[in-house]
């Protein structure tokens, strides 16, 4: 066990400041590095430095060592070798507690470092410009880690800092004496952060990109999340939550909240649901979502009247829900907003005015928020014990393309028909299977969703359709869409007892024969899709 402290870290623990005699910087990206160096130079710290580091410290006038002179060997190998030496690496190691330490340094003839400054080679961004593996390789920093890594391993004797936004607190920090132990604590939490988030870049892009596995999906998938938020609490109030970016600053999690009270957990799931639903259409859309599932939904003209049709869908529903628009919100469409209690409003941008209608209500969360790019093609779910990955659910062009529908029975649908029908194949796949929509001028009249047959979604769409708008038979003349397959007639009967008068499916039943009969004895027009969108 030569080598392994042997004493509890509570004794090791030390709490006092640690004056900053020895700084050792190593930086690819010199924003703030002028100015760092300047000051710690003023407050006597004695600067250490790698190749173009050290130049720009120098060209400023600031006196620094260049790493080659510590450790008498020249960098080389393009860069591959700067700092890989024991005298850099034992005055970083080096715990300044143990005296033990402090007598093998001095035998060595060693300073130690009681700063270390480092940032990485950009490795995700020259993936993300599609450089060439060789270029890409070549990116992978290998001496930055080390010294990062084992200065905070380090960190009751070394501070470390790999954020330049962090520069000020370090100036602040030696010029009060030193850093605390809790600063360096937290310091090293952040490197390690820094160092893992890198590593999972690169064990990223070697299972995918470059080292890919047969079957296409990598053997090794990794992700690397920072706080974001902490919530007041989870999907219930005895559950603690927070919220983790993965930090590419783009969807959701990257809104911009101007008014409103804190987001909750819940609101989150809502609002991702209405996002996904309202960018499902490429005309004005609105979708107004409660518990992840669509009450309403709508195309329109504009976004006020696409709205105003979502609301129509089911206004008893309405009531505290959480509303996207895939367009600015108007002021008419605010002012018509305002009247509705409503958790939570999400869209691409606000019209003059309108935010100063909706902020009316006080609590009204409103959020804007890019429309959706640069989300990853996979999503995860996950099981006990286990991950399940997927490819996201996107209205490919096989299936969800009107012009690949297949007429399983009765006449072509007219143009306006279509297009209610295509309305209802896209508005379908918002909500949870089972999952049937009926529809009427580009608007959603009735939604039968989460249910666990078919038959029951059937009548739960026609019995909403019905019943919330104030007794008017919306479900008669309406058209229907089912999110997969009718197995049996049954469903179906009951749209075709209620007045549907055309249908989109998938088809592909074992029963499709006997569901088809149905729809000819009714004299209703169907079409099969071909492909399904089960959402659970
Ligand atoms: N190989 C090494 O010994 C080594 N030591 C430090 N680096 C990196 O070199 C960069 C700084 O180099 P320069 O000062 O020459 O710009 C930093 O991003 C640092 O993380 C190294 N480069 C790559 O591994």
């Amino acid at each position: 066990m030569s080598g392994v402290p042997t004493a509890p870290d509570a004794q090791l623990a030390d709490d006092s400041q640690r004056p900053v005699r020895r700084a050792l910087l190593s930086v690819y990206d010199k924003t703030g590095l002028v100015e760092l160096a300047t000051a710690l130079h003023g407050e006597g710290v004695e600067l250490v430095s790698t190749g173009s580091t050290a130049r720009h410290i120098a060209d400023a006038g600031v006196p620094v060592t260049p790493v080659e002179q510590l450790t008498g060997f020249p960098e080389c190998l393009e860069g591959r070798v700067k700092t890989l030496h024991p005298r850099v690496h034992a005055g970083i190691l080096a715990d300044t507690r143990k005296q033990d330490h402090l007598d093998q340094l001095a035998d060595l003839d060693i300073a130690p470092f009681e700063l270390v400054v480092v940032n990485l080679y950009p490795f995700a961004e020259t993936v993300a410009s599609g450089a060439e593996p060789d270029a890409v390789v070549e990116q992978i920093d290998i001496g930055g880690p080390s010294m990062v890594r084992a200065a905070a391993k380090n960190h009751p004797s070394v501070a470390v800092v790999v954020d330049p936004s962090r520069y000020d607190d370090v100036v602040a920090a030696v010029a009060a004496g030193g850093f605390t132990f809790a600063q360096r604590k937290g310091l090293a939490a952040a490197a390690f952060a820094h160092t893992a988030e890198y590593d999972v870049a690169v064990a990223n892009w070697f299972a995918t990109a470059y080292a890919g596995t047969e079957d296409g999906w990598p053997d090794f998938t990794g992700g690397a999340w920072t706080k974001q938020a902490v919530l007041r609490y989870g999907e219930n109030p005895h559950q603690e939550a927070a919220l983790y970016s993965d930090g590419r600053g783009v969807g959701l999690a990257a809104a911009e909240q101007l008014h409103g009270k804190e987001m909750s957990y819940n609101n989150y799931v809502d609002t991702d649901a209405a996002r996904r639903a309202a960018y499902d259409f490429t005309e004005p859309a609105v979708a107004i979502i409660k518990h992840a599932n669509p009450c309403g939904l709508a195309v329109g003209g504009d976004i006020a009247q696409a709205h105003a049709r979502a609301h129509a869908t089911d206004p008893v529903s309405a009531y505290g829900g959480v509303i996207a628009a895939n367009r600015p919100v108007s002021v008419a469409m605010a002012e018509q907003v305002a009247d509705v209690f409503t958790e939570v409003i999400v869209a691409p941008g606000y019209e003059d005015g309108a935010v100063e209608v909706l902020a009316r209500k006080k609590n009204l969360r409103i959020l804007v928020a890019d429309r959706p790019g640069g989300e990853l093609p996979a999503e995860t779910r996950q099981i006990s014990g286990g991950l399940l990955v997927q490819l996201r659910d996107t209205f490919q062009a096989d299936g969800d393309d009107v012009a690949s529908w297949t007429l399983a029975a009765g006449a072509a649908a007219d143009e306006a028909t279509l297009a209610d029908l295509e309305f209802a194949w896209r508005a379908v796949r918002a909500a949870k299977s089972n999952a049937v929509l009926l529809a009427a001028d580009g608007a959603a009249v009735g939604i039968g969703m989460g249910q666990v047959n078919r038959v029951d979604s059937c009548r739960l769409a026609v019995e909403r359709a019905n019943t919330l708008a104030g007794g008017a038979e919306r479900a008669r003349g309406a058209v229907a869409a089912s999110d997969a397959f009718f197995p049996f007639a049954d469903g179906l009967q009951v749209l075709l007892d209620a007045g549907v008068r055309a249908v989109v499916q998938p088809g592909g039943s074992v029963r499709d024969a006997d569901v088809v009969e149905a729809a000819k004895a009714a004299g209703i027009t169907m079409y099969f899709t071909g492909t399904r969108h089960f959402a659970h």
